[in-house]
């Protein structure tokens, strides 16, 4: 290893240790978190079944950039890539719609299967695999409705939908000897404001009973709900709400999936944690970044997330946090938009791990808010950058920006090669 990097590293360790806060272990511990690397940002949410339907369900990707994955090969390609650039051992997170079969399979009739490629290659590089159903880009959801449809023909087909996603993330759990977690995030809402809400959630309510009716072996596999507060066309009322997902979650021991684009904008998940964790099982967050809306920007190390990274690493979370990604830009180079995006969730981590907590805790209990503010201000200039490299280096992945000139040589060799 560079010895500039090392010595850098033993200065920080010493400052670090006069706090009490041990680095080694620090990093020891940040070995184990797990990032669930969404697979949709390789090619735009596009899939590989139904590949003919445009992107619906009010979520929306905007930018042209080139080299947009096509087939299961070159998405899997352009995972590697980012995960050589990404310290640590990690989860892939797949849409149903990733398939990867010449059937022409429909949604309702997914099985394990239809996945098989995925579960080889997971292994062959030891990562752990997430599911979750599309319940979008159909034309049975057309209309804006899935699982809380009033057609019961279109909701059992929504239904049977979910119940199969289940099996496959179930297979996945037990093939890869990690949980997988299946989030069902449905798109059902108005544009203008109902004359009734409450029939719609009862519908949805029946539906998840159904889908949720069998018993899956949690050590392989966990399900989770995701709410949201509107989305495009559905302004006015999102069946699937916080208040609906965080009543069904708790009452049915599901995992509550928070997403950062999900709430109101003054909103923040980051004061969500705690409050939940003191009754949920298990917590799935989507780190996004909301700009003005639930807009999916890449994240950045900005104040929510680095406030996400304290209220999980503080309030001792990690245990029953899944921490998956939800973000989608085809303005910038898509491998890029992983490798920024995961590595600054990692660093909010260990920003977290690096803080003198008992510290600002006994400051805080003692009402002394100076010495608070004083220290978290302080450590903000800490080296934490010269842990965070030595991460990297001893993680056999590149230092500081040393990750792009290989993006942009694969970019140069690979992505621009794929035309259309
Ligand atoms: C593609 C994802 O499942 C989707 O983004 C969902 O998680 C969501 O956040 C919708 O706004
Ligand atoms: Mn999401």
């Amino acid at each position: 290893m560079n010895s500039e990097i090392e010595k850098s590293y033993e200065a920080a360790k010493r400052l670090y240790a006069s706090h009490g806060i041990d680095t080694d272990s620090v990093l020891e511990k940040l070995k184990n978190v797990k990032i669930s690397m969404h697979c949709w940002q390789g090619d735009d949410v596009r899939g590989f079944l139904n590949r003919d339907q445009d992107l619906t369900g009010g979520i929306s990707v905007t930018g042209n950039y080139p080299g947009a994955a096509r087939t299961p090969a070159e998405l899997r390609a352009d995972l590697e890539k980012a995960f050589s650039l990404i310290p640590g051992k990690h989860k892939v997170n797949l849409h149903a719609i990733y398939a990867d079969t010449e059937e022409k399979v429909e949604l309702d009739k997914i099985e394990p299967k239809h996945y098989e490629s995925w579960v080889e290659w997971a292994k062959e590089h030891g990562l752990g695999l997430d599911f979750n159903p599309t319940c979008f880009s159909h034309e049975k959801s057309s209309d804006g409705f899935t699982l809380s449809h009033p057609d019961p023909a279109i909701r059992q087909f929504w239904i049977d939908h979910c119940k199969a996603s289940r099996k496959v993330g179930a297979y996945f759990g037990e093939q890869l000897g990690q949980t997988c977690v299946t989030n069902v995030w449905i798109p059902d809402g108005f544009k203008d404001v109902p004359s009734d809400r409450l029939a719609p959630r009862r519908r949805l309510k029946d539906a998840l009973d159904e889908v949720f009716a069998e018993e899956l072996d949690p050590r392989h596999h966990l399900d989770a709900v995701e709410s949201k507060l509107f989305g495009l066309g559905s302004e006015a009322y999102v069946v699937g709400s916080h208040e609906f997902y965080m009543g069904y979650g708790l009452q049915k021991g599901k995992l509550i999936c928070l997403d950062a684009g999900h709430f109101h904008p003054t909103e923040v998940i980051s004061n969500k944690l705690s409050a939940l964790s003191l009754f949920a099982d298990g917590i799935l967050l989507h780190v996004s970044r909301p700009m003005r809306w639930d807009s999916d920007h890449v994240v950045t190390l900005d104040d929510e997330l680095l406030e996400i990274g304290k209220e999980l690493v503080h309030g001792d979370l990690l245990g029953k946090t899944y921490i998956g990604l939800d973000f989608f830009d085809g303005s910038i180079n898509r491998v890029a938009a992983w490798v920024i995006g995961t590595r600054n969730t990692i660093k909010s981590l260990l920003r977290a791990m690096l803080e003198p907590i008992e510290a600002l805790r006994q400051a805080e209990l003692a009402g002394d808010y100076t010495t608070r503010l004083a220290l978290t201000e302080e450590f903000k200039s800490y080296p934490f950058g010269a842990v965070w490299d030595y991460y990297c280096a001893t993680s056999g992945v590149p230092v500081r920006e040393e990750w792009l000139a290989e993006v942009k040589g694969y970019e140069r060799d690979v992505l621009l090669k794929r035309g259309g």
